[in-house]
Parts: structure tokens; sequence; C-alpha cells
């Protein structure tokens, strides 16, 4: 069971299309939480690169994960609570995020249900073909890593829901 800090980040982990940001803005907005995307912290040259279809590189990923652990730390160290949004696929990009206060949410669903879902998203730049590389690069969290695997078969608002309450998050809220 994933241990919840008095003021934790939840980091919404998944691959392209799992529904990261879709969830990651519904419990934002219910918990009043700050929200980062992900996406938005990608240099430039990452999102030319996925635009035209090639999969990022770990070389490519260390300054963007620094970025959003940057995010993070600055709202353990304030003791702020947080939601943020990064696919987080790799162990290794994981111990760059985790962190006392850390919790990963891991949205975890069939490569069929993903690309039905991106096959129907439209107007973002991560095209849907990249989806198998980001299954060949997912590494599920283990046991030592404090997190809880979500099936992502659910609507939006459930999945929040769910996570409100194996979390206990309106209890983390409500704690002075
Ligand atoms: N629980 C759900 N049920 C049905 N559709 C969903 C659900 N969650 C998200 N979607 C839809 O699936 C698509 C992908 O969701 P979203 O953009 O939130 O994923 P993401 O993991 O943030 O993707 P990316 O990493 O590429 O930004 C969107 O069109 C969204 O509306
Ligand atoms: O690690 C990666 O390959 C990337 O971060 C992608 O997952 C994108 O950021 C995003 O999820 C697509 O919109």
């Amino acid at each position: 069971m994933a241990k919840t800090a008095q003021h934790p980040v939840l980091v919404i982990m998944g691959v392209s299309g799992s529904g990261k940001s879709t969830v990651a803005g519904l419990l934002a907005g219910r918990l009043g939480w700050d929200l980062a995307e992900g996406d938005d912290l990608h240099p430039e040259s990452n999102v030319a690169k996925m635009h035209a279809g090639q999969p990022l590189t770990d070389e490519d990923r260390w300054p963007w994960l620094e970025s959003i652990a940057d995010w993070i730390r600055a709202h353990t160290e304030a003791g702020a609570p947080g939601v943020v949004t990064c696919s987080a696929l790799k162990k290794r990009y994981r111990d760059i995020l985790r962190g006392e206060g850390v919790v990963f949410v891991f949205l975890e669903g069939s490569r069929d249900k993903i690309s039905d879902r991106l096959a129907s998203r439209h107007g973002h730049f991560m095209p849907p073909a990249l989806l198998e590389s980001q299954f060949e690069a997912l590494e599920a969290p283990t046991a030592d890593e404090n997190f809880i695997a979500l099936s992502v078969s659910a609507t939006p608002a459930e999945e929040a829901q769910e996570i409100i309450t194996r979390l206990n998050l309106d209890a983390a809220d409500a704690r002075p």
C-alpha cells in the first residue's frame, strides 16, 4: 500500500494516451492542488522530435525529468501538495523524481485500449504511432516504489475518485 504524506505530490504516470492529463486535471481541481503538465516542461527539441514521429532517447529525457523534479521538490520542500503528469516510463526516470512525499499513480491499460483512445484524440503533438515505443520503454513500478496502479477502464471521474479514496486524499487535504 502506498504511503501518503501530509502534503503529497502525485506523479500521474503511464504511456501516452493512458489518460494522465485528463485525470490529473480532475484531481487537482477536486483537491484544489497545484497542477503541472509534464508535456509543457519538455524542451522544444523534444516536442519537435515526437511530433516528427521519433521516440525520445534517455538523453532527450534527462533535462525534462530534471525540470519535473525541480517542480516536485519546490512543492515538497514548501509543504504544498500538487499533481504532475509525467510518463515516467522507466525506473531510472522515476529515481530522479522520487523523494519524501512523492507518490506515483500508474495508469495501466492494454495497447488496444490506449491505441483506440489515441486514434480518436486530435490536436496533440504526440503521434499514435509512437505508442509501441512507449510500451517498449515501459517498466511498471515494483513493490519497492511508493505507488498505486489503476486500470484505465473506468471513466475519468471514477478514476479520480478511486485515487482520492485509495490514497485517503480527502483526509490528507483536511490535515492542518
Ligand atoms: N478514463 C477515460 N475514459 C475514456 N477516455 C479517456 C479517459 N481518460 C482519458 N481519455 C481520453 O483519452 C485520450 C488520452 O487522454 P490524455 O490526453 O489525458 O492522456 P495522456 O496520458 O495525458 O497522454 P499524453 O501523454 O500523450 O499527453 C484523450 O482523448 C482523453 O479524452
Ligand atoms: O517519455 C516520453 O516519451 C514522453 O514524455 C511522452 O510520453 C510525452 O511526454 C507524452 O506523454 C506525450 O504526450
